[in-house]
């Protein structure tokens, strides 16, 4: 029998599809309690490792375990283990409180479950509608009442924000914290940081199939990784001198400064200096969240995003904090053959949350939960609209 930790451990965990190693050595463990972020770029191996651990794909190496058992030693899994993978087919002339009764049957949940559920995640009001003539968003809610049928005690859900609204992201934001706070373990991939932030206490970032952060989100972001941006009479000359000095995070930017990573003020000081090259100014630039992250995986992106490299430190900024220690725990290095980039090669398609900016917000599509069903979410679910 499984040991009811909620618990989540990946222990050296490998999978190769032919030439393609998706995921290689992976560790990280995922604890009750807490909503863990599972970050990484398109094609970091996030789906392959969520499929693992779903018993949906047989490891190359390594083993990933619920309860500290792998998916297909759960007993009936669908009580432990709820999850939304990316692409959930439908019967599209089924209606979704149809769809909910043959998957709640097969787990030998009642039939009562099914509105439970549909009240959940806000679909009472088209429980009997079908699911073919449902919007993203909605067929995104569905998957989700169904991952729930089980009243499971673990929920996987990869890129759950795909396809749903500002205002449907608030709601599942609100949806997941409540669920951890009942002591719940709570899995969610992304590969938008700043989509799940306000979701996550933890995280496990990733990036060419390993692991480069597993901690907690407020460490990350305490951690203060700094930059310094020179500007100096010869950008290329002084690349060349600190990459000669053994400072190899050196990227020229479009501005005509150099960023600078991993030295000291005065060691590039020194430096330039030696190499005869006049500075007129540095300034010491905190990294903001999405730029580590950025950092953390950026061996994957094709380029930075628009206007990475152009962000200056804000107004009133006097450099990093007394004490600042380097790295956070958990950071594992940059990636293998990490060379900062600074071109967008052509054909470069900027990440997605940059080409979502601006978009209008959908028009809401369907009703917020009545109250007495928002009443059965036991105070986890502000329902439409509600407060983060
Ligand atoms: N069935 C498969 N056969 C061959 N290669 C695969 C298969 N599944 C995944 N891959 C490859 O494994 C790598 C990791 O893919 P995976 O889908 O796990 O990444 P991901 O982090 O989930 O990406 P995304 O954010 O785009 O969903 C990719 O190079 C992908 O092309």
């Amino acid at each position: 029998m499984h040991d009811g930790s909620g618990r989540i451990a990946v222990q050296n965990l490998s999978k190769q599809f032919g030439a393609v190693n998706a995921v290689q050595n992976l560790s990280f463990t995922v604890e009750p309690g807490s909503v863990t972020g599972f970050l990484g770029p398109n094609g970091a191996g996030k789906t392959t490792t969520l499929r693992m651990l779903l018993g949906l794909v047989t490891p190359t190496n390594g083993t990933a375990t619920i309860n500290g058992r792998p998916h297909d030693q759960l007993g009936n899994p669908a009580r432990v283990v709820g999850s939304v993978l990316e692409n959930e087919g439908f019967h599209p002339g089924r209606t979704a409180r149809n769809h909910l009764r043959v998957y709640s049957a097969a787990i030998g949940m009642p039939d009562q479950r099914v509105d439970e559920v549909l009240g959940l995640v806000g679909l009472s009001s088209a429980a009997d509608r079908k699911a073919g003539g449902f919007s993203l968003g909605m067929r995104q809610r569905l998957a989700l009442a169904t991952a729930l049928l089980g009243n499971p005690q673990v929920l996987v859900l990869d890129e759950p924000t795909n396809g749903l609204d500002p205002e449907g992201i608030l709601w599942l934001r609100n949806f997941l914290r409540a669920y951890a706070r009942e002591g719940r373990t709570v899995l969610v991939s992304s590969h938008l940081l700043n989509e799940v932030e306000q979701t996550i206490d933890q995280v496990v970032i990733i990036s060419q199939g390993m692991t480069r952060y597993n901690g907690s989100l407020d460490q990350l972001r305490k951690s203060n990784q700094s930059r310094v941006l020179v500007q100096s009479a010869d950008a290329n000359g002084l690349v060349a001198a600190l990459q000669e000095a053994g400072i190899t995070q050196v990227s020229p930017m479009p501005d005509g400064r150099v960023a600078v990573s991993g030295a000291t003020v005065q060691q590039i000081g020194d430096i330039s200096a030696k190499a005869s090259i006049a500075v007129y100014g540095m300034q010491e630039e905190t990294a903001d969240l999405e730029r580590m992250f950025f950092q953390l995986t950026q061996g994957q992106y094709s380029a930075p995003p628009p206007g990475f490299q152009q962000q200056g430190p804000p107004p009133g900024y006097q450099g990093p904090p007394p004490g600042y220690q380097g790295p956070p725990p958990g950071y594992q290095g940059p990636p293998p053959g990490y060379a900062p980039q600074n071109t967008p090669p052509p054909g470069f398609a900027p990440p997605q949350q940059f080409q979502q900016q601006g978009q209008p917000p959908q028009q809401q599509q369907y009703q917020q939960a009545p109250p007495q069903q928002q009443a059965q979410q036991q105070g986890q679910n502000e329902g439409w609209g509600g407060q983060g």
